[in-house]
Protein backbone atom coordinates (compact mmCIF):
# COMPACT_ATOMS: atom_id res chain seq x y z
CA UNK A 1 0.00 0.00 0.00
CA UNK A 2 1.18 3.24 -0.69
CA UNK A 3 -1.52 5.56 0.40
CA UNK A 4 -3.67 5.69 3.24
CA UNK A 5 -6.76 7.88 3.73
CA UNK A 6 -8.21 8.37 6.56
CA UNK A 7 -11.54 9.98 5.77
CA UNK A 8 -14.16 11.67 8.71
CA UNK A 9 -17.36 11.04 7.08
CA UNK A 10 -18.06 8.25 4.57
CA UNK A 11 -19.39 10.59 1.59
CA UNK A 12 -15.91 12.15 2.23
CA UNK A 13 -14.64 8.66 2.23
CA UNK A 14 -16.12 7.79 -0.78
CA UNK A 15 -15.53 10.81 -2.97
CA UNK A 16 -11.29 10.11 -2.33
CA UNK A 17 -11.58 6.67 -3.40
CA UNK A 18 -12.99 7.90 -6.64
CA UNK A 19 -9.98 10.53 -7.34
CA UNK A 20 -7.44 7.91 -6.18
CA UNK A 21 -9.35 4.81 -8.79
CA UNK A 22 -9.70 7.42 -11.54
CA UNK A 23 -5.83 8.56 -10.88
CA UNK A 24 -4.77 4.65 -11.54
CA UNK A 25 -4.68 3.39 -8.13
CA UNK A 26 -5.92 0.03 -6.96
CA UNK A 27 -8.28 1.83 -4.15
CA UNK A 28 -10.55 0.04 -1.23
CA UNK A 29 -13.02 1.53 0.69
CA UNK A 30 -12.71 0.37 4.33
CA UNK A 31 -15.98 0.88 6.61
CA UNK A 32 -13.69 1.48 9.59
CA UNK A 33 -10.55 0.11 10.76
CA UNK A 34 -10.46 -3.32 8.88
CA UNK A 35 -10.80 -6.40 12.21
CA UNK A 36 -9.82 -9.32 9.09
CA UNK A 37 -6.73 -9.21 6.39
CA UNK A 38 -8.00 -7.08 3.70
CA UNK A 39 -7.14 -7.59 0.04
CA UNK A 40 -4.01 -5.86 -1.56
CA UNK A 41 -4.21 -2.86 -3.08
CA UNK A 42 -2.78 0.38 -3.92
CA UNK A 43 -4.54 2.81 -1.80
CA UNK A 44 -6.87 2.28 1.01
CA UNK A 45 -9.30 4.63 2.47
CA UNK A 46 -10.68 3.91 5.99
CA UNK A 47 -13.92 5.56 6.57
CA UNK A 48 -14.57 6.97 10.15
CA UNK A 49 -17.86 8.79 11.32
CA UNK A 50 -15.49 11.33 13.12
CA UNK A 51 -16.41 14.62 11.70
CA UNK A 52 -19.00 15.21 14.61
CA UNK A 53 -17.63 13.12 17.35
CA UNK A 54 -16.14 14.32 20.30
CA UNK A 55 -12.67 15.79 19.88
CA UNK A 56 -11.23 13.30 21.81
CA UNK A 57 -12.55 10.23 20.64
CA UNK A 58 -12.08 11.44 16.42
CA UNK A 59 -8.63 11.84 17.55
CA UNK A 60 -8.44 8.30 19.33
CA UNK A 61 -10.09 6.82 16.04
CA UNK A 62 -7.90 9.11 13.68
CA UNK A 63 -4.90 7.39 14.96
CA UNK A 64 -5.71 3.85 15.18
CA UNK A 65 -6.79 4.41 11.96
CA UNK A 66 -2.99 5.61 11.09
CA UNK A 67 -1.52 3.45 12.35
CA UNK A 68 -3.54 0.71 11.09
CA UNK A 69 -2.02 2.45 7.30
CA UNK A 70 1.21 2.60 8.42
CA UNK A 71 1.48 -0.74 9.61
CA UNK A 72 0.47 -2.04 5.68
CA UNK A 73 3.14 0.38 4.58
CA UNK A 74 1.38 3.21 3.45
CA UNK A 75 4.07 5.81 3.62
CA UNK A 76 1.69 8.64 3.02
CA UNK A 77 -1.41 9.88 5.03
CA UNK A 78 -4.02 11.87 3.86
CA UNK A 79 -6.61 13.21 6.33
CA UNK A 80 -9.42 13.87 4.50
CA UNK A 81 -12.19 16.46 5.22
CA UNK A 82 -15.05 18.30 3.75
CA UNK A 83 -14.59 20.42 0.72
CA UNK A 84 -16.54 23.05 2.94
CA UNK A 85 -14.37 22.54 5.61
CA UNK A 86 -17.19 21.48 7.96
CA UNK A 87 -16.11 22.01 11.26
CA UNK A 88 -16.77 23.66 14.44
CA UNK A 89 -14.91 25.46 16.82
CA UNK A 90 -13.78 23.13 19.28
CA UNK A 91 -12.32 21.00 15.84
CA UNK A 92 -12.11 18.04 14.56
CA UNK A 93 -9.97 19.28 11.65
CA UNK A 94 -7.07 21.41 13.86
CA UNK A 95 -6.80 18.52 16.60
CA UNK A 96 -6.32 15.77 14.65
CA UNK A 97 -4.47 16.96 12.10
CA UNK A 98 -1.84 18.13 15.17
CA UNK A 99 -2.37 14.22 16.90
CA UNK A 100 -1.35 12.81 13.04
CA UNK A 101 1.69 15.22 12.59
CA UNK A 102 3.11 14.13 16.16
CA UNK A 103 2.53 10.61 15.62
CA UNK A 104 3.67 10.70 12.00
CA UNK A 105 7.02 13.13 12.67
CA UNK A 106 6.00 15.60 10.61
CA UNK A 107 6.60 19.74 11.20
CA UNK A 108 4.53 21.03 8.71
CA UNK A 109 1.11 20.08 7.15
CA UNK A 110 -0.47 21.29 3.51
CA UNK A 111 -4.13 21.66 4.60
CA UNK A 112 -5.87 22.49 1.22
CA UNK A 113 -10.26 21.77 0.81
CA UNK A 114 -10.33 22.99 -2.59
CA UNK A 115 -12.46 20.81 -4.95
CA UNK A 116 -12.62 22.74 -8.29
CA UNK A 117 -14.70 20.26 -9.99
CA UNK A 118 -17.76 20.84 -7.96
CA UNK A 119 -16.82 24.22 -7.38
CA UNK A 120 -14.93 24.76 -4.06
CA UNK A 121 -11.63 26.97 -4.59
CA UNK A 122 -9.47 28.76 -1.83
CA UNK A 123 -8.18 32.07 -2.90
CA UNK A 124 -6.42 34.55 0.24
CA UNK A 125 -6.91 31.92 2.52
CA UNK A 126 -11.05 32.29 2.00
CA UNK A 127 -13.06 29.90 0.94
CA UNK A 128 -15.43 29.92 -2.15
CA UNK A 129 -18.54 27.74 -3.18
CA UNK A 130 -19.19 29.01 -6.54
CA UNK A 131 -18.58 32.53 -7.19
CA UNK A 132 -19.91 32.88 -2.97
CA UNK A 133 -17.78 32.82 -0.06
CA UNK A 134 -18.34 29.92 2.01
CA UNK A 135 -20.52 31.46 4.79
CA UNK A 136 -23.28 32.96 2.47
CA UNK A 137 -23.34 29.89 0.51
CA UNK A 138 -26.13 28.09 2.47
CA UNK A 139 -23.43 26.50 4.73
CA UNK A 140 -23.80 28.79 7.37
CA UNK A 141 -27.55 26.87 7.72
CA UNK A 142 -25.98 23.33 8.39
CA UNK A 143 -27.56 21.10 10.89
CA UNK A 144 -24.52 20.33 12.66
CA UNK A 145 -21.46 22.29 11.61
CA UNK A 146 -22.86 25.84 10.27
CA UNK A 147 -20.09 27.48 8.46
CA UNK A 148 -19.82 30.77 9.49
CA UNK A 149 -16.25 32.31 8.70
CA UNK A 150 -14.96 31.85 4.79
CA UNK A 151 -11.41 32.75 5.84
CA UNK A 152 -9.93 29.24 6.81
CA UNK A 153 -6.78 30.69 8.56
CA UNK A 154 -9.27 31.78 11.39
CA UNK A 155 -11.08 28.85 11.10
CA UNK A 156 -7.89 26.21 11.66
CA UNK A 157 -6.64 28.77 14.18
CA UNK A 158 -9.20 28.55 16.56
CA UNK A 159 -8.91 24.88 16.61
CA UNK A 160 -5.41 24.36 16.73
CA UNK A 161 -2.49 25.37 19.30
CA UNK A 162 0.14 25.40 15.94
CA UNK A 163 0.74 28.19 14.06
CA UNK A 164 -1.18 28.64 11.04
CA UNK A 165 0.40 30.20 8.22
CA UNK A 166 -0.81 30.63 4.37
CA UNK A 167 0.44 29.45 0.82
CA UNK A 168 -0.92 32.10 -1.75
CA UNK A 169 -2.21 31.44 -5.08
CA UNK A 170 0.70 33.65 -6.41
CA UNK A 171 3.13 31.08 -4.43
CA UNK A 172 1.00 28.13 -5.98
CA UNK A 173 1.04 29.65 -9.66
CA UNK A 174 4.90 29.46 -9.85
CA UNK A 175 5.13 26.11 -9.40
CA UNK A 176 6.33 22.87 -6.78
CA UNK A 177 9.49 23.90 -5.87
CA UNK A 178 8.26 27.39 -4.91
CA UNK A 179 5.66 25.54 -2.61
CA UNK A 180 8.25 23.12 -0.87
CA UNK A 181 9.93 26.02 -0.07
CA UNK A 182 7.28 28.20 1.15
CA UNK A 183 6.55 24.78 3.84
CA UNK A 184 10.20 24.64 4.59
CA UNK A 185 10.30 27.65 6.19
CA UNK A 186 7.73 26.70 9.17
CA UNK A 187 7.01 24.36 11.85
CA UNK A 188 2.66 25.20 10.72
CA UNK A 189 -0.38 24.10 9.05
CA UNK A 190 -0.88 25.85 5.68
CA UNK A 191 -3.72 26.82 4.49
CA UNK A 192 -2.65 26.12 1.15
CA UNK A 193 -4.38 28.67 -1.84
CA UNK A 194 -5.67 26.51 -5.10
CA UNK A 195 -8.11 27.48 -7.11
CA UNK A 196 -8.05 24.99 -10.39
CA UNK A 197 -7.27 21.26 -10.81
CA UNK A 198 -3.35 22.19 -12.23
CA UNK A 199 -2.84 24.18 -8.65
CA UNK A 200 -3.70 20.83 -6.96
CA UNK A 201 -1.30 19.28 -8.71
CA UNK A 202 1.25 21.29 -8.13
CA UNK A 203 0.50 21.06 -5.00
CA UNK A 204 0.58 17.29 -5.48
CA UNK A 205 4.04 17.02 -6.74
CA UNK A 206 5.19 19.52 -3.78
CA UNK A 207 3.93 17.09 -1.43
CA UNK A 208 6.35 14.12 -2.64
CA UNK A 209 7.61 12.51 0.41
CA UNK A 210 5.22 14.11 2.47
CA UNK A 211 4.17 11.99 5.76
CA UNK A 212 0.83 14.06 6.42
CA UNK A 213 -1.68 16.27 4.14
CA UNK A 214 -5.14 16.97 5.05
CA UNK A 215 -7.82 18.36 2.46
CA UNK A 216 -11.03 17.51 0.22
CA UNK A 217 -10.20 14.95 -2.10
CA UNK A 218 -8.72 17.65 -4.76
CA UNK A 219 -5.86 17.43 -2.79
CA UNK A 220 -5.38 13.86 -3.91
CA UNK A 221 -5.49 14.31 -7.40
CA UNK A 222 -1.45 14.76 -7.75
CA UNK A 223 -0.31 12.05 -5.41
CA UNK A 224 -0.74 8.77 -7.54
CA UNK A 225 1.72 10.07 -10.45
CA UNK A 226 4.04 10.64 -7.50
CA UNK A 227 4.41 6.81 -7.35
CA UNK A 228 4.15 5.92 -10.95
CA UNK A 229 0.36 5.70 -11.08
CA UNK A 230 -1.22 6.84 -14.53
CA UNK A 231 -4.84 7.86 -14.72
CA UNK A 232 -7.48 5.21 -15.97
CA UNK A 233 -11.45 4.46 -15.63
CA UNK A 234 -12.74 2.19 -12.73
CA UNK A 235 -15.15 -0.41 -14.10
CA UNK A 236 -18.55 -1.36 -13.01
CA UNK A 237 -20.66 -4.37 -13.99
CA UNK A 238 -23.65 -2.97 -12.29
CA UNK A 239 -26.33 -5.03 -10.08
CA UNK A 240 -29.60 -5.35 -10.96
CA UNK A 241 -32.91 -5.07 -8.37
CA UNK A 242 -35.18 -3.02 -6.28
CA UNK A 243 -33.38 0.02 -5.23
CA UNK A 244 -34.69 3.01 -2.59
CA UNK A 245 -32.91 6.72 -2.03
CA UNK A 246 -32.43 7.17 1.64
CA UNK A 247 -31.57 10.71 2.11
CA UNK A 248 -31.36 12.79 5.77
CA UNK A 249 -29.84 15.56 4.69
CA UNK A 250 -30.57 18.62 4.33
CA UNK A 251 -28.38 20.63 1.85
CA UNK A 252 -29.49 22.78 -0.57
CA UNK A 253 -28.11 20.33 -3.49
CA UNK A 254 -30.06 17.28 -1.85
CA UNK A 255 -33.31 19.59 -1.81
CA UNK A 256 -33.57 20.35 -5.29
CA UNK A 257 -32.73 16.90 -6.16
CA UNK A 258 -35.59 15.67 -3.38
CA UNK A 259 -38.13 17.75 -5.23
CA UNK A 260 -37.23 16.64 -8.71
CA UNK A 261 -37.87 12.98 -7.65
CA UNK A 262 -40.28 12.92 -5.80
CA UNK A 263 -42.26 14.26 -8.90
CA UNK A 264 -41.40 10.78 -10.34
CA UNK A 265 -41.77 8.24 -7.87
CA UNK A 266 -43.34 7.37 -4.48
CA UNK A 267 -41.55 9.29 -1.82
CA UNK A 268 -42.14 8.98 2.04
CA UNK A 269 -41.44 11.98 4.44
CA UNK A 270 -39.85 11.51 7.82
CA UNK A 271 -40.80 14.07 9.72
CA UNK A 272 -38.45 15.09 12.99
CA UNK A 273 -41.36 14.84 14.87
CA UNK A 274 -42.69 11.38 12.91
CA UNK A 275 -39.07 10.10 14.28
CA UNK A 276 -38.98 11.14 17.58
CA UNK A 277 -42.52 10.13 18.47
CA UNK A 278 -42.27 6.44 16.89
CA UNK A 279 -45.16 7.70 14.35
CA UNK A 280 -42.59 6.08 11.67
CA UNK A 281 -39.97 3.26 12.76
CA UNK A 282 -38.19 1.35 10.60
CA UNK A 283 -39.85 -1.44 10.18
CA UNK A 284 -42.82 0.52 9.35
CA UNK A 285 -40.59 2.23 6.26
CA UNK A 286 -39.50 -0.48 5.42
CA UNK A 287 -42.95 -2.04 4.53
CA UNK A 288 -43.63 1.08 2.88
CA UNK A 289 -40.84 0.89 0.43
CA UNK A 290 -41.53 -2.72 0.03
CA UNK A 291 -45.48 -1.94 -1.04
CA UNK A 292 -44.46 0.52 -3.36
CA UNK A 293 -44.17 -0.79 -7.80
CA UNK A 294 -41.55 1.78 -8.35
CA UNK A 295 -38.36 0.29 -8.46
CA UNK A 296 -37.09 2.78 -6.61
CA UNK A 297 -38.93 5.06 -3.76
CA UNK A 298 -37.74 7.85 -1.68
CA UNK A 299 -37.56 7.60 2.06
CA UNK A 300 -36.47 11.55 3.57
CA UNK A 301 -35.89 13.97 6.48
CA UNK A 302 -34.28 16.60 4.45
CA UNK A 303 -36.32 19.50 6.02
CA UNK A 304 -34.98 23.26 5.12
CA UNK A 305 -33.20 25.51 8.07
CA UNK A 306 -36.37 26.51 9.98
CA UNK A 307 -37.30 23.45 10.38
CA UNK A 308 -34.22 21.87 11.14
CA UNK A 309 -33.95 25.04 13.58
CA UNK A 310 -37.31 24.78 15.20
CA UNK A 311 -36.68 20.84 15.81
CA UNK A 312 -32.71 21.56 17.18
CA UNK A 313 -35.01 24.23 19.53
CA UNK A 314 -37.69 21.32 20.74
CA UNK A 315 -35.54 18.26 21.22
CA UNK A 316 -31.56 19.28 21.10
CA UNK A 317 -29.46 19.20 18.19
CA UNK A 318 -27.43 15.58 18.73
CA UNK A 319 -30.47 14.21 19.89
CA UNK A 320 -32.97 14.74 16.65
CA UNK A 321 -29.70 13.69 14.63
CA UNK A 322 -29.06 10.97 16.22
CA UNK A 323 -32.17 9.14 16.42
CA UNK A 324 -32.73 10.08 12.28
CA UNK A 325 -29.40 8.50 12.17
CA UNK A 326 -30.88 5.54 14.03
CA UNK A 327 -33.46 4.83 11.94
CA UNK A 328 -31.98 5.01 8.66
CA UNK A 329 -29.54 2.45 10.08
CA UNK A 330 -32.32 0.27 11.04
CA UNK A 331 -34.26 1.10 7.78
CA UNK A 332 -31.38 -0.20 5.61
CA UNK A 333 -30.99 -3.03 7.46
CA UNK A 334 -33.63 -3.90 7.70
CA UNK A 335 -34.56 -3.20 3.88
CA UNK A 336 -31.06 -5.50 2.79
CA UNK A 337 -32.59 -8.03 5.00
CA UNK A 338 -35.66 -7.90 2.24
CA UNK A 339 -33.56 -7.94 -0.52
CA UNK A 340 -32.86 -4.58 -1.64
CA UNK A 341 -29.79 -4.62 -4.27
CA UNK A 342 -29.11 -0.56 -4.88
CA UNK A 343 -29.11 1.97 -2.65
CA UNK A 344 -28.35 5.84 -2.64
CA UNK A 345 -27.62 7.66 0.07
CA UNK A 346 -27.49 11.16 0.62
CA UNK A 347 -25.57 12.98 3.70
CA UNK A 348 -22.09 12.11 5.32
CA UNK A 349 -23.40 11.67 8.87
CA UNK A 350 -26.63 9.86 7.18
CA UNK A 351 -24.52 7.94 5.36
CA UNK A 352 -22.00 6.27 7.53
CA UNK A 353 -25.52 5.35 9.75
CA UNK A 354 -26.65 3.41 6.39
CA UNK A 355 -23.06 1.70 6.14
CA UNK A 356 -23.39 0.49 8.72
CA UNK A 357 -27.04 -0.98 8.68
CA UNK A 358 -26.08 -3.04 5.82
CA UNK A 359 -22.50 -3.97 7.60
CA UNK A 360 -20.60 -3.29 5.04
CA UNK A 361 -16.88 -4.08 5.47
CA UNK A 362 -14.82 -3.46 1.97
CA UNK A 363 -16.31 -1.16 -0.27
CA UNK A 364 -14.92 -1.75 -4.23
CA UNK A 365 -14.92 1.46 -6.12
CA UNK A 366 -16.43 1.65 -9.61
CA UNK A 367 -16.95 4.20 -11.88
CA UNK A 368 -18.13 7.75 -11.40
CA UNK A 369 -21.82 8.91 -11.28
CA UNK A 370 -20.98 12.60 -10.79
CA UNK A 371 -17.94 14.23 -9.67
CA UNK A 372 -17.08 13.09 -6.17
CA UNK A 373 -19.66 10.15 -6.59
CA UNK A 374 -18.77 6.68 -7.25
CA UNK A 375 -20.73 3.46 -7.01
CA UNK A 376 -19.43 1.02 -4.63
CA UNK A 377 -20.04 -2.47 -4.52
CA UNK A 378 -20.43 -4.07 -0.74
CA UNK A 379 -18.26 -6.66 -0.17
CA UNK A 380 -18.86 -9.33 -2.83
CA UNK A 381 -22.46 -8.96 -2.58
CA UNK A 382 -24.83 -8.03 -5.02
CA UNK A 383 -25.21 -5.13 -3.45
CA UNK A 384 -24.98 -1.34 -5.14
CA UNK A 385 -24.53 1.70 -3.05
CA UNK A 386 -23.49 5.55 -3.52
CA UNK A 387 -22.79 7.85 -1.05
CA UNK A 388 -23.55 11.44 -2.07
CA UNK A 389 -22.56 14.11 -0.46
CA UNK A 390 -24.69 16.74 0.74
CA UNK A 391 -24.23 19.49 -1.92
CA UNK A 392 -22.50 16.97 -4.42
CA UNK A 393 -24.65 15.64 -7.82
CA UNK A 394 -26.79 17.71 -10.27
CA UNK A 395 -30.63 18.00 -9.96
CA UNK A 396 -31.81 14.91 -11.98
CA UNK A 397 -29.41 12.80 -10.00
CA UNK A 398 -30.89 10.11 -7.76
CA UNK A 399 -32.25 8.87 -11.04
CA UNK A 400 -29.27 8.62 -12.94
CA UNK A 401 -27.45 7.48 -9.97
CA UNK A 402 -30.18 4.36 -9.73
CA UNK A 403 -29.58 3.78 -13.43
CA UNK A 404 -26.28 3.76 -13.49
CA UNK A 405 -25.89 1.34 -10.07
CA UNK A 406 -27.56 -0.72 -12.36
CA UNK A 407 -25.53 -0.82 -15.16
CA UNK A 408 -26.70 1.63 -17.67
CA UNK A 409 -24.00 3.88 -19.13
N1 LIG B 1 -35.60 17.56 10.13
C1 LIG B 1 -34.40 17.52 10.69
N2 LIG B 1 -34.16 18.20 11.83
C2 LIG B 1 -32.94 18.15 12.41
N3 LIG B 1 -31.88 17.43 11.95
C3 LIG B 1 -32.10 16.72 10.82
C4 LIG B 1 -33.35 16.75 10.14
N4 LIG B 1 -33.25 15.93 9.05
C5 LIG B 1 -32.00 15.44 9.05
N5 LIG B 1 -31.30 15.90 10.12
C6 LIG B 1 -29.91 15.59 10.48
O1 LIG B 1 -29.07 16.47 9.75
C7 LIG B 1 -27.80 15.83 9.56
C8 LIG B 1 -27.44 15.99 8.11
O2 LIG B 1 -26.10 15.64 7.96
P1 LIG B 1 -25.58 14.74 6.78
O3 LIG B 1 -24.08 14.67 6.98
O4 LIG B 1 -26.29 13.45 6.69
O5 LIG B 1 -25.92 15.59 5.47
P2 LIG B 1 -25.03 16.72 4.79
O6 LIG B 1 -24.28 17.46 5.85
O7 LIG B 1 -25.91 17.46 3.88
O8 LIG B 1 -24.02 15.86 3.95
P3 LIG B 1 -22.43 16.01 3.81
O9 LIG B 1 -21.84 15.87 5.17
O10 LIG B 1 -22.10 14.85 2.93
O11 LIG B 1 -22.18 17.32 3.19
C9 LIG B 1 -27.96 14.37 9.97
O12 LIG B 1 -27.38 14.18 11.24
C10 LIG B 1 -29.49 14.20 10.03
O13 LIG B 1 -29.87 13.20 10.94
O1 LIG C 1 -15.45 17.02 0.35
C1 LIG C 1 -16.67 16.96 0.26
O2 LIG C 1 -17.40 17.95 0.08
C2 LIG C 1 -17.31 15.63 0.47
O3 LIG C 1 -16.47 14.60 0.08
C3 LIG C 1 -17.66 15.44 1.91
O4 LIG C 1 -16.80 15.20 2.71
C4 LIG C 1 -19.08 15.60 2.29
O5 LIG C 1 -19.36 15.10 3.55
Amino acid sequence: MKIGVIADDFTGASDIALTLAEAGMKTLLLAGIPEQECPDCDAAVISLKSRTAPVAEAVEQSLKACDWLTDKGAGQIVFKVCSTFDSTEAGNIGPVVEALAERLGETSVIVCPAFPENGRSVYQGHLFVGDTLLSESGMQNHPLTPMTDPDLRRVLGRQTGWPVAHVPFLTVSKGAAQVSDALAALRAMFIVDAIQDEDLHTIGTAAKGRKLLCGGSGIALGLPLNFGFQPGSPSWAGVAGKGVVLSGSCSLATRAQISTYRDLTPSLELTADDVMNGTHTAQSAADWVMAQSHDAPLVYSSADPEAVKAAQERYGRDVVAERIELLFRDLAAELVGRGIARIVSAGGETSGAVVKGIGAGTLGVGGRLAAGVPALRVDDRALAIALKSGNFGDKDFFTTAMARLAGDQ
